[in-house]
């Protein structure tokens, strides 16, 4: 398996305080690499130090194989990013922006230039001054620009920030594309859960600086699969008596008391069985779905569902 981005232990401090710790990601070629968080919990600062914007404090990064320093312009070369709100020229014309912006990296080309326009849905407005774009226009424009330069790796911070449902689909659509046309590497990040699931081959869940989790689609799909919902108003002494006698570990109690068992090889009968010889008063055993959301929730709260 190629990784196009790989980093170790990575780290960032401002002024003592990590506000990315130990960070370890593993992007595949190919792949839509989605990394999910709240706001705050480091993703755009690890984002800049993929690109080189950042500096780490600690750890390594590597991309394309080779490991990112002061001097990896070749590797820079080869991204195309979009980090924070992209800013433009708003004076200058769409296509003029992106004019300059090739030149500056060395690789002018009308057609590329075309190409990136039309992909973005912006042909034929490209003669308008930025200033007069809606946000919508300029996170589209700031794609364009990503792709101009036909990189192998993009990278994408909140790029349906300020977009309106149309506007996240068509963009969704555009990512999906270029991965799988292009095979376009995407490294994307997004607070919204909903939107990561939908273009995402593996997740990285980020809270606080730190990476919780990092899981593909396929595996979630897998592990969002049941689990066994206890209702009983005896939750702690069910709970203990899950815990210490039948050695089960991954034990929830929800806001209305409700115990959730995941992961689960006991049966529901005998389950039952043990929890009355131990005169727990239960209302009801059901099996259940669980949801992405659940699923995600579990992990920000500390919870191991990944096998
Ligand atoms: N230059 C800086 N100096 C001091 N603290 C910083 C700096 N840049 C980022 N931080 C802090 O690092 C933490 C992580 O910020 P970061 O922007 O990486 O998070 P994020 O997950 O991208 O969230 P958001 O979506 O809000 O940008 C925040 O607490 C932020 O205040």
């Amino acid at each position: 398996m190629t990784h196009i981005v790989r980093t170790k232990q990575l780290t960032r401090a401002y002024r003592g305080k990590e506000v990315v710790s130990n960070v370890n990601m593993n992007i595949k070629q190919g792949e839509i690499y989605g990394m999910l968080g709240p706001n705050g919990a480091g993703k755009t600062t690890v984002m800049k130090m993929i690109t080189g914007l950042v500096k780490p404090t600690a750890g390594e990064i590597e991309i394309f194989g080779e490991r990112l320093t002061d001097t990896s312009y070749r590797q820079l070369g080869r991204m195309g990013t979009i980090i924070e709100n992209p800013i433009f020229y708003e004076k200058l014309t769409a296509r003029e922006n992106l004019e300059l912006h090739t030149e500056y990296m060395g690789y002018h080309n009308k057609k590329s230039i075309d190409e990136a326009l039309e992909l973005v849905n912006l042909k034929g407005i490209d003669g308008k001054l930025v200033k007069e774009f809606s946000l919508g226009m300029k996170q589209r424009l700031g794609i364009a620009r990503a792709i101009t330069t036909k990189p192998e790796l993009l990278i994408l911070d909140e790029p349906i920030n300020g977009l309106d449902p149309l506007g996240i689909k068509e963009l969704r659509d555009l990512f999906k594309m270029l991965s799988k046309q292009y095979g376009i590497t995407i490294l994307i990040s997004s607070h919204i859960l909903g939107e990561i699931e939908l273009i995402a081959d593996t997740i990285a869940v980020m809270n606080d600086g730190k990476l919780l989790q990092e899981v593909s689609m396929e595996h979630i799909a897998k592990l969002t699969t049941e689990y066994i919902e206890i209702t009983t108003n005896e939750s702690s002494k069910a709970v203990y008596v899950l815990e210490n006698y039948l050695h089960i570990t991954n034990v929830r109690v929800n806001d209305e008391g409700q115990i959730r068992i995941y992961d689960c090889s006991i049966p529901q009968n005998e389950l039952m069985k043990v929890l009355v010889m131990h005169d727990v008063a239960i209302e009801a055993v059901h099996k259940k779905k669980g949801s992405l959301e659940d699923y995600f929730l579990s992990i920000l709260n500390g919870g191991g569902l990944v096998a």
